[in-house]
């Protein structure tokens, strides 16, 4: 392929819908090629707006505001990195031939809304998953409990970092789940779903890369097992490889690789799935580097935003381990703007670690704000290493 030089005519132009610390991980990736990059999110000085040639602030639900932005700018690719999107706008664009969207506009139709992924996989392609069903109303959320059983979970279908989430114990618990799934989520699609609690010994995300090879044909690929822990339906610490037997390991690359073949495209894809013993059952999977991959940024020869960015490309990639690595999370702990980081030497004190503080310009308590990474000779030292490092990072307000 050839690569355009930024702001010419003939730029290599990539489109970020959505400019977290996963955006602003890709963005750099572009800038290291010369890829020119129009960061897009929905409030101003987004992480990815800081490392972009430019930067917009639209509503990305907003279909029209999305298909003019993309009329103006003529990005060759649109790099979905949210769940809150006008997905069908984009199925649009795709269509007209406007840009393509990585990994396409199926993928991402399909994976931002949870009861649409979660058909293909259970229905379609018949995975294994929890129990599951969905509801419109306070009065269906309660007959799909009782359908499902408790304990369960509540989910908004549009949202994601557990936003929205319940966890269910007991029926008088429905109420609040729907109102908290009405108002928490990212958008408010009027749905959610129900999903019965998996009792797994541990949970993994596979990160799965569907890229050309050298005969120009789309091949899967995928990364080590990446190891993770949730409080309140988000990610607090991960680390890779997360060891498991083979034949578990077997399973879930079955159950990634088939889901993946079927939403198609080229990229990097983060599926999720539960393990116990032996058995997997697929959770759900991101379109797009996922927040507990991460840690590659430590433990792989080329990071998860690379390897998405290659991908989708074109580009050649290597999916291969470098060292054990771990991730951990510095939330704002905060409420308020502008908020400055204390103990940074201590924490870069710790061997082998790195910090990625995303420059997000508003904290709160439970917001991610930044992430300590770090790898060593074992994945056990590398999680205390990367604990440390985040532990001695001090969100306050400047
Ligand atoms: N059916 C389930 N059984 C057991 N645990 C679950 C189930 N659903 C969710 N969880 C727990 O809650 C976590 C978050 O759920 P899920 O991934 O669906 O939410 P999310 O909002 O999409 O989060 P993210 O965007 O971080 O992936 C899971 O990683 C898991 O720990
Ligand atoms: N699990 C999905 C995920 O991690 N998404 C990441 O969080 C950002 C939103 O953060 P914010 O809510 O703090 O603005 C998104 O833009 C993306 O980078
Ligand atoms: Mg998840």
């Amino acid at each position: 392929m050839h690569i355009g030089t930024p702001l010419t005519a003939s730029a290599t132009k990539v489109m970020l819908l959505g400019c977290g610390e996963l955006g602003k991980e890709i963005a750099i990736c572009c800038q290291r090629l010369g890829v020119e990059v129009i960061a897009v999110d929905r409030y101003e000085h987004a992480p990815a707006h800081q490392v972009a040639h430019s930067a917009h602030v639209i509503d990305m639900t907003d279909p029209l505001q999305l298909e003019a932005l993309v009329a103006r700018e003529k990005p060759q690719w649109i790099v979905p990195e949210i769940e809150a999107l006008a997905t069908d706008a984009l199925a649009w664009i795709e269509e007209q031939g406007l840009a393509t969207v990585v990994p396409c506009a199926r993928a991402v139709q399909l994976t931002m809304d949870r009861e649409g992924i979660r058909r293909l996989a259970a229905e379609e392609l018949g995975l294994p998953t929890s129990r599951y069903a969905f509801a419109a109303s306070r009065e269906e959320l309660e007959a799909a409990v009782k359908g499902v059983g408790l304990p369960c979970f509540v989910k908004p279908t549009m949202s994601s970092s557990g936003k929205g989430q319940s966890y269910l114990t007991a029926p008088e618990q429905i109420p609040a789940a729907w109102d908290k799934a009405k108002s928490g989520g990212r958008v408010d699609r009027g749905r959610v779903i129900v999903e019965r609690r998996i009792d797994f010994d541990f949970e993994i995300t596979l990160l799965t890369v569907r890229a050309l090879d050298e005969n120009g044909r789309p091949q899967i690929q995928f990364c080590q097992p990446i190891g993770h822990r949730q409080e309140q339906g988000d990610y607090v610490e991960s680390w890779q490889p997360h060891p498991m037997s083979a034949r578990a390991l077997e399973a879930a690359q079955a159950i990634a690789g088939k889901v993946v073949e079927a939403l198609g495209g080229l990229g990097l894809f983060g599926v999720e799935l539960f393990v116990k013993g032996d058995q997997v059952w697929f959770s759900e999977v991101s379109p797009r580097p996922h927040d507990t991959g991460m840690v590659t940024m430590a433990s792989q020869l080329q990071s998860e935003f690379e390897l998405h960015l290659r991908a989708f490309l074109g580009l050649p990639v290597d999916t291969a381990l470098r060292r054990p690595g771990a991730s951990a999370v510095i939330y704002g702990g905060v409420e308020g703007a502008g908020p400055v980081f204390q103990g940074i030497e201590r924490a870069l004190a710790v061997p082998e670690s790195r910090l990625r503080l995303f420059g997000k310009p508003i904290a709160y308590p439970r917001r991610r704000m930044g992430v300590a990474l770090a790898a060593a000779e074992t994945v056990e030292a590398a999680r205390q290493r990367a604990r440390r490092c985040a532990a001695a990072v001090q969100p306050e307000l400047g």
